[in-house]
């Protein structure tokens, strides 16, 4: 028995007075009207000013449209707007069910300031209606006389309507009397009148809480007037309430309303607000439970439902008395107290009482806005050297060009001048503002980790490729796991030992598995879906896609198919954002919150970086572009292998970088190398092909790497420092390095948007795994030139064992040429570490710079500057026997094939742009197997 959900069977609705952000996230809300049944919700700027102005809820959202250069109006109006729509949304399924009954409505009120200003009203009336844009919003207007002409205009318009502080029943006519005549005028014009909702709110408790005091004073003074006077005191409200619900009974009655009824009208139904009981010598249910009648609607304080719940009696109560109630309004002119003076007191009060805590909730909302605006992004120092001038000379070049406003213009022909290019350009430049799109989609965010904590999960593994999962590897290792987050795994490899150990690793039932694939295509992800899917199958049946989430295009093929599995969740992300640009959309974000970090911070951040990029306005630097000429200019100048320096934890940024800068880049035989993970050596072995980015924290000493960057630049190689504050600013880091990315793009006059190259290899591995589906196994088309200890060597060079074969190869390097790993191995420290050892080796002997990538990650990335990119590439391709191969369900191959085909695919690839590769097959052990090439590595150069 809930009291609740039992006062229905009386035709009476309650709703909820109040709102805030966190009730619309942790579901609170929607447990109240799933399992409680809430029909709808009341705001008021008093209960706006206690949600936002007196938390932090919201601060990060102010301050990112603080950001944006909007007002302190606008920045209430749109976080209001925001919570209103997300109520709305909870509210829907209620409003467009059967049994509405005129419920399922969520009431924004206008600006208290315009208490006395019709038109003012009724702008605004439909300005928020508009904003909102939900059909179960109600904008709630006051019933001053200004007000009255604004509720006829409103219904008229078809706007629903709840009309706020009536405090006396001859107000309650002439509001009932704007509502219909605004109905009158709505169907003299031909418009439909179905389904225009309204509410008269009367409020009570501040009735008593006025009257009662008079009336005391008078009961004191003695006498009979005393006696009179004691009987009423707590009586006033209640009487007014009832006799306004016969009024209402008369109104809605009668030929007038008839005729309005018959074209689909429905009554405006009577409100009991200010129903929290302020009077302690009062029972805290005087407002609810003397209030229930059909067809009429309590809103009630959270606390007052709370103690409703706990011992409620409901039952109908509004028509007991009547006569009595008739009494009590009739008898108080007798005691001097002429009610419809003190209900005017009431309105001016009222508004005074809105008013005033809504001017605090602007007085707050204006500091944290003026507090967003102080903040400054990190700076970027560049050292340039001899480089400095022609930079500089770019930089100003662009600005000249005015390229900031041509580039927020999303002006195609600053990149390239064919038209088919230029309309792929500006199909992709959807991530400029998409940060700005997210902060109005954290609270989103937020509510659905709330409901997958809720629903139990243990652990998130976001699976995908490229750029679908580069944003939640670097935040995995910048950021510890958030508090209230859950531990976070990625896969983004078809290595089948990876694949084997993160489902060891994770509890499979309790466990959210994310398919992130912009395109829905991309064989990987596909995969991986297919097999955990398969695993969660056997688990828990027809259930399985209750762990599965899907981030991914808007009418994607996998759309329906996520569909069809029953997943939890498919978040549509935005078609106009290309994978590599789409850190800041649901890509990034929604593994981020499941982490537990604050995503609404981390946005304002890329917002700040967005304006000193000119987002808002001329600015006189703007950080990205300047980035990107310098990279770009240093580029042109043979300078083109961006040596990245970090401290540990943001090891991982490099793999972002990489796939950003260098499938943005790498094509048309142009292009910026990322050069990652690469530890700082000795002035001596590093070419004039470099430029040097450190990007560390502010305070944070990191002298090992400093001191050798100072030397670096001593000796003329270009130095670019950039500080964060911390790892929140990633967000702005992201966002510089974006546009950075396409202006060093528009310095080369290539699309940054689209990878042509990528393709090549997928396609030869496409005809590999037909090869595999047809005949069962891929075809073994070469033979090695070497085989030493287990170790096979394929390569264009000759020798007659290792060592020749790998002198021979390496006997290839010029001068500016970079040496390329490609593992597709089961990534491991002890791999990394040989890797690593390798690369040093090389770079110290061979003076080159190296890269070092796990296949298939890198396909997706670095991939298109391998093939696409200038040809200075020496390509080292590392496979071995699959020794804990996983079969696929529903598939003829294994993990391992699927993989080896990728391989195979990339290395015809890479041939048949005339690479200079060597494939070295490191047998069933590859731990073993990278000692061995070590070992056999002769001395270089
Ligand atoms: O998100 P999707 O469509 O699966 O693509 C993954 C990755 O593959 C690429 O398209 C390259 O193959 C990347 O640009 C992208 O980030
Ligand atoms: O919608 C109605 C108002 O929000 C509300 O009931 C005001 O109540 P109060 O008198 O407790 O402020």
């Amino acid at each position: 028995m809930n009291p609740l959900v039992d006062i229905r069977q009386f035709d009476q609705s309650l709703w909820l007075d109040f709102i805030s952000r966190p009730i619309l996230i942790d579901g609170k809300l929607q447990r109240r009207i799933s399992d409680e049944a809430l029909r709808g919700v009341t705001s008021n700027p008093a209960i706006f000013a206690k949600a936002i102005g007196d938390s932090t809820d919201y601060d990060a959202a102010i301050a990112a449209l603080a950001t944006q250069g909007k007002t302190n109006d606008e920045i209430y109006t749109s976080l209001a707007v925001a919570d209103v729509q997300h109520a709305c949304d909870l509210f829907r399924p209620l409003y467009d069910g059967e049994g509405h009954g005129s419920d399922g409505y969520v009431s924004l009120e206008v600006s208290p300031t315009l208490v006395n200003d019709t038109e003012g009203t009724i702008t605004e009336g439909l300005e928020l209606w508009h904003a909102v844009n939900r059909p179960n919003v109600m904008i709630k207007v006051p019933a001053t006389l200004e007000g009255l002409p604004a509720i006829r205009r409103l219904i008229a318009e078809g706007v629903n309507v709840n009309v706020t502080l009536i405090f006396s029943v001859e107000r309650y006519k002439l509001v009932a009397e704007a509502f219909l005549t605004g109905l009158e005028d709505r169907a003299a014009a031909g418009k439909p009148l179905a389904r225009i909702d309204s509410v008269a709110s009367f409020f009570l408790s501040r009735i008593d809480v006025l009257i009662d005091p008079l009336l005391e004073k008078i009961a004191a003074e003695g006498g009979e007037k005393g006696t009179l006077a004691q009987s009423l005191v707590g009586e006033v409200a209640l009487a007014s309430a009832k006799q306004a619900y016969q009024l209402y009974k008369e109104l809605f009655a009668g030929p007038r309303w008839a005729a309005l009824q018959a074209q689909g009208a429905e009554t405006q139904r009577l409100l009991w607000a200010s129903t929290g009981n302020k009077n302690p010598k009062y029972d805290d249910l005087k407002y609810v439970e003397n209030l229930i009648g059909p067809h009429t609607v309590n809103t009630v304080p959270v606390e007052t439902l709370d103690i409703f719940r706990a011992k409620g009696q409901p039952k109908v109560r509004l028509e007991d008395d009547l006569e009595q109630a008739q009494e009590v309004l009739r008898r108080l002119p007798e005691l001097g107290l002429n009610l419809e003076e003190l209900t005017n007191h009431l309105e001016v009060d009222g508004a005074k009482k809105f008013n005033e805590p809504f001017g605090k909730l602007m007085e707050s909302i204006d500091s944290k806005r003026q507090q967003a605006l102080t903040g400054a992004v990190a700076a970027a120092t560049m050292q340039l050297g001899q480089y400095q001038a022609a930079v500089d000379a770019k930089i100003q070049a662009l600005n000249q060009q005015d390229f900031t406003t041509g580039f927020w213009d999303k002006k195609a022909d600053l990149w390239v001048q064919d038209e088919a290019g230029q309309a792929s350009i500006r199909s992709f430049m959807g991530w400029l503002r998409v940060a700005e799109t997210m902060v109005g989609r954290v609270a989103e965010i937020e509510q659905f980790v709330h409901e997958v904590k809720a629903a139990g999960f243990k652990h998130v593994v976001v699976m995908g490729m490229g750029g679908s999962t580069m944003a939640p590897i670097v935040f995995k290792a910048a950021f510890e796991q958030g508090v209230g987050g859950l531990p976070m795994s990625v896969l983004d490899t078809t290595d089948p030992g990876t694949v084997r150990e993160i489902e060891a690793a994770v509890p499979l039932a309790d466990t959210l598995f994310i398919v992130a694939s912009k395109s829905g295509t991309t064989a990987e992800p596909l995969a991986f879906g297919d097999y955990f899917y398969a695993k969660l199958k056997e688990l828990k049946g027809d259930k399985a896609g209750e762990n599965f989430v899907a981030i991914t295009d808007p009418g994607s093929k996998f759309v329906t198919a996520a569909t069809e599995q029953g997943y939890r969740r498919i978040f549509l992300n935005f078609s106009e954002v290309g994978g590599r640009f789409s850190a800041l959309s649901y890509f990034g974000l929604v593994p981020a919150a499941l982490y537990g970090l604050p995503i609404g911070e981390m946005l304002a951040r890329a917002v700040r970086m967005m304006r000193a990029c000119g987002a808002y306005g001329p600015v006189a630097h703007n950080p990205g572009l300047e980035l990107g000429a310098a990279l770009g200019v240093l580029a042109e100048q043979g300078r083109d292998k961006l040596t990245l320096v970090v401290p540990d934890a943001l090891a991982d940024l490099g793999l972002w970088l990489e796939q950003l800068i260098a499938e943005s880049t790498g094509k048309e035989g142009k292009g910026i190398l990322p050069v990652a993970g690469e530890p700082l050596g000795d002035v001596s072995i590093y070419g004039s092909d470099r430029v040097f980015v450190y990007v560390g924290y502010q305070g944070q000493a990191d002298a090992a790497n400093t001191d050798k960057l100072r030397q670096l630049q001593q000796a003329g190689h270009p130095v670019i420092t950039i500080l964060m504050q911390d790892a929140l600013d990633l967000g702005a880091e992201f966002y510089r390095w974006e546009v950075a990315t396409a202006v060093a793009s528009a310095v080369f006059g290539i699309n940054p948007f689209d990878q042509p190259n990528v393709q090549a290899a997928k396609t030869a591995t496409d005809g590999l795994m037909k090869v595999v589906e047809t005949q069962g196994s891929l075809p073994e088309k070469t033979q090695p030139v070497a085989r030493e200890n287990g170790v096979d060597y394929y390569a264009a060079v000759s020798g007659t064992n290792a060592a020749e074969v790998l002198q021979a190869f390496f006997a290839q390097t010029k001068p500016g040429d970079f040496l390329c790993l490609q593992a597709y191995l089961t990534e491991s420290p002890a791999v990394s570490a040989s890797l690593q050892e390798l690369r040093l080796r090389v770079q110290q002997q061979l003076h080159i710079a190296t890269t070092s990538g796990y296949g298939p990650r890198f396909l997706h990335s670095t991939g298109q500057y391998h093939k696409g990119g200038p040809d200075t590439g020496l390509f080292v391709q590392f496979t071995d026997d699959n020794p804990q191969d996983l079969a696929l369900p529903g598939r003829s191959y294994t993990f391992g094939t699927f993989k080896n085909a990728q391989a195979l695919g990339d290395l015809e690839a890479l041939q048949s742009y005339h690479r200079r590769t060597l494939r070295v097959h490191l047998g069933s052990n590859a731990e073993q197997g990278l000692k061995t090439l070590l070992a056999a590595l002769p001395k270089l150069g």
